[in-house]
């Protein structure tokens, strides 16, 4: 099996994989961005792809979710994988000699509090370890990247300062996506994708009204513009029902009659790493 993943080695999204994946008989296809790690599940380069949506502290990462609705993938896995971020520098390089930080805008806005007391700008990179690996390349002493440990160690750069996010218990959320979805039996969760008939008053809540009147647990609710008009969004919402469950049916029958189009984007299972 092939799996598209964010890379080079070293990303948070390959540390996961490789945990995830581990036993399994798979080939790894790493791609430049999160968007590529898309297109190859897109295109059949790979099987399955594995990618960030949501961060604990960040929250939800738009490029996978825009990805995930414009090539009409599904969900076959939930992942969650703590991470923790640290100050990556060249042999020897203190933090007081840091003149500017690189990283992926997601794993920079995880560190928000310690980049604005260090008072340095910051360089956008595709993944931690991309940027990482830039500032072993560039030997300079005024640069250091936002990684991981494993990171660090993989281009043999030292920590300056160890877990550095804004919070403790720092927590990302993986998808594993494909193009075509397995059965769906005997499952946790269903993520569907709901674009309302109109926008007018109440639209949303007459949503969830028919979610609470089936007592059904919603675990996410997510917008996203559609991109049409300024204003109009559709919706990732999460609930807790399996793909086996007669109420995901019906919960899909009762909005399609109320006229919104209702697509299942997955029912999976979550795996704790
Ligand atoms: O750049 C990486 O290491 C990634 O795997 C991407 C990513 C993300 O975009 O959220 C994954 C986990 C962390 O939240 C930070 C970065």
């Amino acid at each position: 099996m092939k799996i598209s993943c964010l890379g080079p080695r070293g990303t948070f999204s390959d540390e996961a994989a490789h945990r995830y994946y581990k036993g399994s008989q798979v080939d790894y296809h790493m791609c430049g961005t999160l968007i590529e790690v898309i297109e190859a599940v897109a295109d059949n380069q790979a099987d399955q792809g594995f990618v960030p949506i949501e961060n604990s502290i960040e929250g939800s990462i738009n490029i996978t979710l825009d990805g995930i609705i414009k090539h009409k993938l599904m969900i076959q896995a939930e992942v969650i994988f703590p991470v923790s971020m640290h100050l990556l520098v060249n042999e020897g390089v203190q933090v007081k000699d840091v003149k500017e930080i690189w990283s992926i805008p997601p794993a920079l806005a995880q560190c928000r509090e310690f980049v604005r007391e260090l008072k340095v700008p910051t360089k956008d990179f595709p993944s931690t370890s991309m940027a990482a690996e830039a500032i072993k390349k560039t030997t300079r002493c005024d640069v250091a990247a936002v990684g991981s440990e494993w990171a660090g160690s993989l281009f043999g750069l030292d920590i300056a300062v160890r877990n550095i996010e804004d919070f403790q218990d720092n927590q990302t959320r993986f998808f594993v996506v494909t193009k075509e979805s397995d059965s769906m039996d005997f499952t946790q969760k269903s993520l569907l994708l709901i674009n309302p008939e109109k926008e007018q008053a109440g639209v949303l809540s007459s949503i969830l009204n028919v979610l609470s009147a089936l007592g059904i647990n919603l675990t996410w609710i997510e917008s996203r513009p559609t991109k049409r008009k300024l204003g109009s969004y559709q919706f990732f919402m999460e609930v807790e029902l399996g793909g086996q469950h007669p109420a995901l049916s019906k919960t899909m029958t009762i909005l399609s009659t109320l006229g919104h189009d209702v697509r299942l984007l997955g029912s999976y299972n979550s795996i704790k790493l």
